[in-house]
């Protein structure tokens, strides 16, 4: 971490980049930028210069990169890439010729049944000869991996091409060996569940939110066709026999394979999470995913530790029983929202959609903070101006950080404040994203905010304050880092996850 005088601006030096430094609390005089590997040079109303490198954390990437390959915030669009693919294309036939009787005179009986069988050729219903085609060019498959996590690899290689097909290897004779040129393979490329699939600027592909979902993209080409080239007057004959005569040279064309398709996609990724940890920089959402599941999430002291979402399995109630496992889900730990997150400050907005498919939501607070309520109110505020429907979903409130005096000394008047802002009003529509309608969203969408549930338009929603939407389901006091009352909250999220479930 590089402290540097607070009146400071940043400019990169190719000019292409002005940023003033991201506020990550609006009420802290701290400022923090992170960015990969620019070279920065900042300046004060004092013209005081200094050049510093910036490096971005959690990106691995060769030491020697230059700073012509930088990437402007790729953690922005961990989850959005556009790529271009393009399908094999088809392998080409031959023109060939009949092999010449006369030259090959056979000498006796043996001889004779020999040409016989090499004239053989295969022929078709209607007794034309069957010529070798070429070999159709590799499609192209993009398919849901489990082992994927997110979209950045397609940032650096944004370009694929499947093999074309094989040529009808021929020496320019017929023969009965002959055979059709080789069928390239299927150019499988994979992607993290959840990726959306588009085209560029266009319409929705696929939605592949379950392990082994695929799409087509691209069609390989076929492969060319093979002709028999005959002399004008032996082709009036041959005709009678096969329509696989070479008429003129114009009919070369289609002894050629067809190009592949090619496409540029838009691959959206949507992070499926059943619990949506939320809240501030710095709250503690990466220590309490941390905490209660398997996940190995980044955690410091500074904000925004976490680029992508984090995704941690959280398992059933043991003292539930076997059979009771229900409460079984997924939480994915968001980057923190700041002020301004709806319209695409610090790293909220991309994040943001992420809650789409999530069925609960856990604001995570610094009960430590200068003013807790404000943060909460802060956080709310964002989604309401992103998706007022994130509102109506079922919550649970976390003051963190009680093993600090501060905030362990207001826990209850926190807990009572909090308690007070919402209404007891349940709301009247499933919130939950289903899958048909996140659909329907992303042909909508384009990276920009969500649409909110049909009937109440999301313009109305908006225009109610955050006291009129439901209040949490609990206000739990924990400390994550220490481990005090983690089963508490615990308990708190798995009723959650019953109560919602029981509504479904
Ligand atoms: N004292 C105390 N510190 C905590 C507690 N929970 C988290 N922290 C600290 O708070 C800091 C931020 O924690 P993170 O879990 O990275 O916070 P975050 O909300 O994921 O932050 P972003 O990645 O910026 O969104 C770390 O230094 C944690 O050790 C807690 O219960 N008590």
């Amino acid at each position: 971490m590089l402290s540097l005088p607070s009146n400071l601006n940043l400019r990169f030096h190719d000019n292409t980049f002005l940023s003033s430094p991201i506020l990550p609390q609006s009420n802290t005089s701290h400022s923090s930028l992170i960015y990969r590997h620019g070279w920065c040079r900042s300046n004060s109303e004092n013209f005081v210069h200094y050049t510093i490198k910036c490096r971005l954390a959690r990106v691995n990437e060769s030491p020697s990169s230059s700073p012509d390959t930088l990437i402007k915030e790729p953690h922005k669009y961990f989850d959005q890439v556009i790529i271009t693919v393009r399908a094999g294309d088809g392998g080409h036939g031959a023109v060939l010729n009949m092999p010449n009787p006369r030259a090959a005179k056979p000498q006796g009986k043996q001889d004779k049944e020999k040409m016989w069988k090499k004239s053989a050729y295969k022929r078709d219903f209607d007794g034309s000869l069957i010529l070798p085609m070429g070999g159709h060019g590799g499609d192209v498959v993009i398919y849901a991996d489990e082992g994927k996590d997110s979209l950045l690899e397609f940032h650096k290689k944004g370009r694929f091409n499947a093999k074309r097909g094989g040529n009808v290897d021929a020496m320019g004779l017929l023969t009965s060996q002959l055979r059709n040129g080789l069928a390239s393979p299927t150019l499988r490329i994979p992607v993290p569940l959840g990726t959306v699939v588009k085209r560029k600027r266009g319409k929705l592909l696929a939605d592949l939110a379950r392990p082994g979902d695929e799409i087509l993209v691209a069609r390989g080409g076929q492969g060319g066709i093979s002709l028999l080239e005959m002399p004008e007057h032996r082709r009036k004959k041959l005709m009678a026999l096969t329509t696989n005569v070479m008429r003129d040279d114009s009919d070369k064309v289609l002894v050629l394979g067809q190009p592949g398709e090619e496409v540029s996609l838009e691959l959206i990724l949507r992070v499926v999470a059943d619990v949506g940890l939320v809240g501030l920089p710095n709250a503690g959402k990466s220590t309490l995913l941390a905490a209660i599941t398997l996940a190995k999430p980044d955690i410091a002291d500074y904000p925004f530790t976490t680029l992508m979402p984090n995704l941690g399995r959280l398992d059933g109630d043991p003292s539930l029983g076997a059979g009771m496992y229900s409460s079984e889900a997924t939480l994915a730990d968001l980057p923190g929202l700041i002020e301004g997150a709806h319209l695409g400050k610090g790293l909220g907005r991309n994040f943001l959609r992420h809650l789409r498919r999530t069925r609960l939501l856990v604001h995570v607070v610094d009960a430590a903070s200068e003013n807790p309520v404000n943060d909460y109110r802060t956080v709310k505020e964002e989604l309401r101006m992103y998706n007022p429907d994130y509102l109506e979903r079922p919550y649970i409130v976390v003051l963190n950080k009680i093993d600090l005096p501060e905030a362990r000394d207001r826990l209850p008047s926190l807990t009572e404040e909090i308690m007070r802002i919402g209404s007891d009003e349940v709301p009247s529509e499933p919130e939950r994203g289903s899958d048909d309608d996140a659909l329907q969203l992303l042909t909508t969408e384009g990276g920009h905010a969500d649409v909110s549930s049909p009937g109440i338009s999301s313009k109305d929603k908006k225009d109610k304050e955050i006291e009129d939407y439901p209040r949490p389901l609990a206000v739990v006091g924990v400390s994550v880092l220490k481990g005090i009352r983690i089963n508490e909250l615990l308990k708190e999220i798995r009723a959650g996850l019953r109560k919602v479930q029981r509504s479904q």
